[in-house]
C-alpha cells in the first residue's frame, strides 16, 4: 500500500514515511535504500552531508531501478556550511549522483567555525564547539533561497528550530521554510511547537520517532497495549502517531524485516492518539538527541533540563 503524502507550501508533495539514514554505516546503506524502495515502496529517503554515507545512499537509490524524480529525497546542510550553503549541496549532490534534492534543511540553527580541528565538530581549546558567533542565522537563509531559486532544492526548510529561531528569520524571509525536522515522539510530544508549525503552514517531520537508538518507547507498556489492540508491533504504533497526525515520520534501519514494517503504521483512533498525547505528561518526557552546543536554542524543556547553559551575561 502506498504512503500517504501531505503538501509542502510549494506545492509538491512529500511522503508521510521517509528512510531515515543517520548512523547507517555506508556497507550497510545501499541495500537498506535499494531495499527499503525497490521491495518495501518507500519513496522519501532522509539524509545528510553530515551522515558521510550520502554517496552510498545514492547508489542504493540508482539500484532499486525506481527513476529519480518518483523519490523524494532530502539533505541537510551541516553547521561548517553556514556561509557555503551552495559549496556543501554541490558536494552532496555529486556524492548522491542527481542534481537536485527535493528538500534541502538548515541541519542545526547554530554556524560552526570551518578549518578548525575537525571537519564537522570544530572545537575551541576548551573543548567547546568553536561557534561562528559573527554569523547570522537569517544570511544562511538567504543562501537557502538562493539555491532554491536556482531549482538544486525544490523546496527548502529548517531541522531543530524552536519557535524562537523561527522568528529570528521569518520576518526577513522571502521563501517560508516548508518543513522543520525536530525530535518528536511520544516522550517528546513538542505539542505547542507544532501547534505554532501549523499555524504557519511549516510541516513538521519527527526525528528518533521511534526514539533512535536502544529505544525506551519501544519498551513502553502504553505502547505496548495499543500494539497489541491493532495486531501488531510498538513500532508501527510510533509511526502511526505521526501519520494520524499528518506528521511526517522518518525511521532509520538496516534490516530488511524493519525497514518493512515500518512502513505499515498501525491505523490508531482518537482514543490511541489521545493516550500518547499524554504520555509525557506522566513523568516519561525525555528528549534523547541533545548535542553539546553550548548556545541556547529556545527548547524550553533543554533548558530546563539543563543540558543547555543559558550564555554567560
Ligand atoms: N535533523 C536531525 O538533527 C536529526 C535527524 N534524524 C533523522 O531521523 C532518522 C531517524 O532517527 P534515528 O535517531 O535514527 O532513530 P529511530 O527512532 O528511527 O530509531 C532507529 C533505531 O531503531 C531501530 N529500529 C528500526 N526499526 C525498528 C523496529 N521496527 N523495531 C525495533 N527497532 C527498530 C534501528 O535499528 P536497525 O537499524 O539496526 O534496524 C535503530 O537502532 C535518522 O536516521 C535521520 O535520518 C535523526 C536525528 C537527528
Ligand atoms: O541528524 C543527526 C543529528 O543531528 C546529529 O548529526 C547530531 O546530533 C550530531 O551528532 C551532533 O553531535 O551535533
Amino acid at each position: 500500500m502506498a504512503v500517504r503524502s501531505v503538501k509542502l507550501n510549494t506545492g509538491k508533495e512529500i511522503p508521510l514515511i521517509g528512510l531515515g539514514t543517520w548512523q547507517s554505516k555506508p556497507g550497510e546503506v545501499t541495500e537498506a535504500v535499494r531495499y527499503a524502495i525497490k521491495e518495501a515502496g518507500y519513496r522519501h529517503i532522509d539524509g545528510a552531508y553530515a551522515y558521510g554515507n550520502e554517496a552510498e545512499v545514492g547508489e542504493g537509490i540508482r539500484q532499486s531501478g525506481v527513476p529519480r524524480k518518483e523519490i523524494f529525497i532530502t539533505s541537510k546542510i551541516w553547521s561548517t556550511f553556514h556561509r557555503r550553503v551552495e559549496d556543501c549541496l554541490d558536494i552532496t549532490l555529486e556524492r548522491l549522483g542527481t542534481d537536485y534534492v527535493d528538500l534541502l534543511l538548515v541541519h542545526w540553527p547554530v554556524a560552526l567555525k570551518e578549518g578548525g580541528n575537525h571537519p564537522l565538530f570544530p572545537t575551541r581549546p576548551d573543548g567547546s564547539r568553536d561557534i561562528d558567533e559573527e554569523w547570522k542565522l537569517i544570511d544562511t537563509w538567504k543562501q537557502m533561497e538562493e539555491v532554491y531559486h536556482k531549482g538544486k532544492a525544490k523546496a527548502i526548510g529548517v531541522s531543530n528550530f524552536s519557535q524562537l529561531k523561527l522568528e529570528e528569520i521569518l520576518p526577513h524571509a522571502t521563501v517560508k521554510p516548508a518543513t522543520n525536522q525536530i525530535e518528536l515522539h511520544p516522550y517528546l510530544p513538542q505539542h505547542k511547537l507544532i501547534a505554532y508549525l501549523k499555524s504557519q503552514g511549516i510541516v513538521p517531520q519527527a526525528y528518533s520517532p521511534l526514539g533512535s537508538t536502544n529505544s525506551p518507547l519501544l519498551k513502553d507498556e502504553v505502547v505496548a497495549e495499543i500494539a497489541k489492540k491493532h495486531g501488531t508491533e510498538p513500532g508501527a504504533v510510533l509511526i502511526g502517531w505521526h501519520v494520524a497526525k499528518d506528521v511526517v515520520a522518518l525511521p532509520k534501519s538496516v534490516t530488511a524485516a524493519r525497514i518493512a514494517k515500518n512502513i505499515q503504521p498501525a491505523p490508531l483512533d482518537e482514543e490511541d492518539v489521545k493516550k500518547l498525547d499524554g504520555l509525557a505528561e506522566g513523568g516519561k518526557h525525555q528528549r534523547l538527541i541533545s548535542p553539546p552546543w553550548g548556545v541556547v536554542l529556545g527548547f524550553d524543556d533543554w533548558y530546563k533540563a539543563d543540558v543547555q547553559q543559558p550564555p554567560k551575561p
